[in-house]
């Protein structure tokens, strides 16, 4: 035994966890919303251990791809044989949490089918349809996706190529790839496994194109699986990350489906043809907000995951020898350490909980659209395209540092840190790719600030600061009297400021130039904007939820939540120099409260991540072991690479062996 292992864990950690000035059961059970819920993911995880049918043979890094599908279709039919076990309506919370347990971040050949093809079904669908899909969608009966991508096209969906032509003879609806560029292309689960799918189609009716619609159609036979006549599809090959998903490509030839396949909720098509155009013109997109808005946790949850293993690493590595004679220190005591892991876990609580608003405002919005009300539509539109452009673009490079920050064994798959980034990253582009969604916040802020300048400004509640008339100068004096209300002020003056900047470019370029070219000229303003925007949305969102914590929480947290704002404020500490709002004295009192931050958090810095209740089942990484024992872990995980089998691999008798002869022989 390691003598650096005492009573089975590391005595490192062991001692970090002696110094937690706070109960972490308290602290877990704040986090994920109460007692309950905390009680719920332990009644889970405990579920997930005891059954065998969830276990991977062996660490899914060492599984070749087809083993990698092979493997998560077998636990995600296991899993969703046993959904009794969660809250199903509970999509968010417990839904999400069993799929992280059972599944880890390889996805899975249903990732698709629960994230959007069900809720497409349930969003857009008639009556008569929602009859007819749900059931089978929800018995697995059929399996289905979302391909709405193609190749040529992905983010811009008014130039998307397959067509869907009405037929009122036959009364169906032809569906067809004029091109190789409309080829659908990326769909989740498409390649392989899938055998329905929702398609975004051009909707052509009358010899008129109505814009991209959404059809649910079968593209492969129920009983052999082979696909459909006029239906051409398969496997994208491996990627980046989610390799365990066979992402697809999907082609059709005149492929023929009845005209009750268009989802009719919003928008119809009469049998002789007739168009019915929808309440709001973007109530198709529907389902993109939805997972936008779900994707939020989600990130939160990688970048936690990824601070939590450097965090507890860095307790039980010992480098350096700042006093010579008195032993290597704990890395977690470096302050430059500290600078680079803290501000990840700060950023992580800060998603999280901007994610319990977003899915609080998204549960409204559900609820108002059942009234036929859309008025909240273009507010969670902004907003979750907003929180999903920063908050996966930190997340990843979040990720990246706490991966940098654990030296060699980071770039292990065994940190779990390549896993971890590479299903992550992911996030930047799907679900629309991170600046085109910022520049669609941009529209919003646009109009508010027209608004504002036209003096008729009746803002909501989220951009009410940018009507606001906001001091010329910061009122900071010192920054142990640095209120939350001082904090906001300063955010919201240099995002008020840059909206204004962004703003006044585009109208000038609007004098001189075509109005594209003015947005285009003016967009890289346009994206700071909504990042300033969104940034003091998650600063309010995160100190207002320390507020109200109880104050044995609150002590610790509000360290947390200020290293979030002065990290953010410091980091950028030109927007707040200019024009003199800040005094370069007040912006080193905020680089001091960045490391008085960072002083307070360290030693409770493990039951800080503790906190966020990850398992090692979920954490996946042998460096975030909670036991620490990092080093036997790391030896025994190296047992399980395929070239470890024999002491001499065929390779070396092929290659190596005879080189070496041959050189020893002329020696
Ligand atoms: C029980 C549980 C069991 C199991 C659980 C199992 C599995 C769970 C699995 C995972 C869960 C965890 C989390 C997720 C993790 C991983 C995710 C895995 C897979 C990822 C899937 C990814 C799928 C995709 O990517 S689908 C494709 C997405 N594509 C896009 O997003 C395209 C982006 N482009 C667009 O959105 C649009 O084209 C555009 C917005 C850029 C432009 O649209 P359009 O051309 O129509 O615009 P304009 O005509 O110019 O009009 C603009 C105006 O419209 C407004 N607008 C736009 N969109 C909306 C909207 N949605 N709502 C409201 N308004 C909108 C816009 O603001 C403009 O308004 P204005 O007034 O004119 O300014
Ligand atoms: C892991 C993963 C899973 C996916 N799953 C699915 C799925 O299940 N179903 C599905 O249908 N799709 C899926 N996608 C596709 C995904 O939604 C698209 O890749 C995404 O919407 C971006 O589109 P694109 O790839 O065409 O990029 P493009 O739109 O070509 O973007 C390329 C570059 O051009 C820039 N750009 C494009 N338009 C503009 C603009 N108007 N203004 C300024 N800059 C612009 C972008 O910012 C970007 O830098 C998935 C993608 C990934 C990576």
């Amino acid at each position: 035994m390691s003598r650096w292992i005492q009573n089975g864990d590391n005595v490192d950690i062991t001692k970090e966890r002696k110094n937690a000035t706070f109960n972490t059961e308290r602290m877990s059970a704040w986090i994920h919303g109460g007692d309950e819920v905390l009680k719920r993911r332990r009644e889970i995880l405990d579920y997930v251990k005891s059954n065998p049918d969830f276990k991977d043979p062996i660490p899914v890094e060492f599984l070749s791809r087809e083993e990698r599908v092979s493997n998560g279709t077998r636990k995600i039919v296991k899993m969703t044989d046993n959904t009794d076990q969660i809250d199903g309506a509970d999509f968010f919370g417990e839904g999400m949490y069993f799929q992280s347990l059972v599944m880890g971040r390889d996805l899975h050949p249903l990732s698709l089918h629960y994230i959007m093809f069900l809720p497409t079904l349930q969003g857009q669908t008639d009556d008569e349809q929602l009859d007819e899909w749900l059931p089978k969608a929800i018995a697995r009966s059929i399996v289905g996706t979302y391909a709405q991508t193609e190749l040529g096209h992905g983010t811009n969906l008014s130039k998307l190529e397959t067509t869907a032509t009405y037929d009122p003879s036959t009364q169906e609806f032809v569906l067809h790839s004029p091109t190789i560029t409309a080829a659908k292309w990326w769909p989740g689960g498409l390649g392989k496994s899938s055998n329905h799918a929702i398609v975004v189609a051009q909707l052509y009716t009358k010899g008129q194109c109505k814009g991209p619609h959404p059809f649910i159609v079968q593209l492969r036979d129920l009983e052999t699986h082979k696909p459909m006549k006029g239906v051409r599809l398969g496997d994208i090959g491996p990627k980046l990350g989610i390799n365990g998903s066979d992402n697809g490509f999907l082609l059709f030839d005149k492929y023929r489906i009845p005209r009750k396949a268009m989802l009719m909720r919003y928008s119809k098509v009469q049998p002789d043809g007739t168009y019915i155009a929808p309440a709001h013109s973007k109530l198709g997109y529907g389902t993109m907000v939805f997972v936008r808005s779900i994707m939020i946790k989600d990130q939160a949850t990688q970048l936690g995951a990824a601070a939590t293993i450097a965090t507890r690493y860095s307790a039980v590595r010992r480098q350096g020898e700042p006093v010579v004679g008195n032993g290597e220190i704990q890395i977690l005591d470096y302050q430059t350490q500290q600078y680079r892991v803290f501000p990840q876990l700060a950023r992580a609580f800060a998603f999280l909980f901007a994610a319990y608003e977003i899915r609080d405002l998204y549960l409204r919005l559900t609820e108002e659209l059942t009234h036929g009300n859309t008025e909240l539509l273009p507010e969670i539109h902004a907003l979750s395209s907003g929180l999903k452009s920063v908050v996966s673009w930190d997340t990843a490079q979040g990720i990246e540092q706490c991966r940098l920050s654990c030296g060699g064994h980071g770039y292990s798959q065994a940190s779990a840190f390549p896993e971890i980034y590479g299903y992550a990253v992911g996030g930047c582009t799907y679900e629309g790719e991170n600046l085109v969604m910022l520049l669609q916040v941009a529209r919003y802020l646009v109009k508010a600030a027209e608004e504002t300048r036209k003096g008729t400004s009746n803002l909501a509640e989220i951009c009410g600061y940018i009507s606001k008339t906001g001091r010329r100068t910061s009122s900071l004096t010192s920054i142990a009297n640095y209120t939350t209300d001082q904090i906001i002020e300063d955010l919201e003056h240099v995002a008020r400021k840059q909206v204004f900047h962004a703003y006044d470019k585009l109208k000038k370029a609007q004098q001189h130039v075509k109005p594209e070219d003015a947005w285009n000229q003016s967009s890289v303003e346009l994206a700071k904007a909504s990042r300033w925007h969104v940034r003091l949305y998650l600063v309010k969102t995160f100190l207002k939820k320390v507020d109200k914590a109880p104050e044995d929480l609150k002590k610790v947290m509000i360290h947390v939540a200020r290293l979030y704002a002065f990290d953010i404020i410091s980091s950028s500490s030109g927007n707040f120099l200019e024009e003199g709002y800040m005094r370069p004295d007040q912006i080193t009192e905020i680089k001091e409260g960045v490391y008085e931050c960072l002083a307070k958090i360290r030693p409770v810095a493990v039951s800080l991540v503790d906190s966020w209740d990850y398992d090692d089942l979920e954490l996946k990484s042998v460096l975030g072991k909670r036991d620490g024992n990092v080093y036997e872990a790391l030896l025994q995980w190296a047992q399980n690479s395929q070239l470890n089998k024999s002491d001499v691999i065929p390779t070396f008798e092929k290659y190596l062996g005879p080189m070496m002869k041959d050189a020893r022989s002329k020696l």
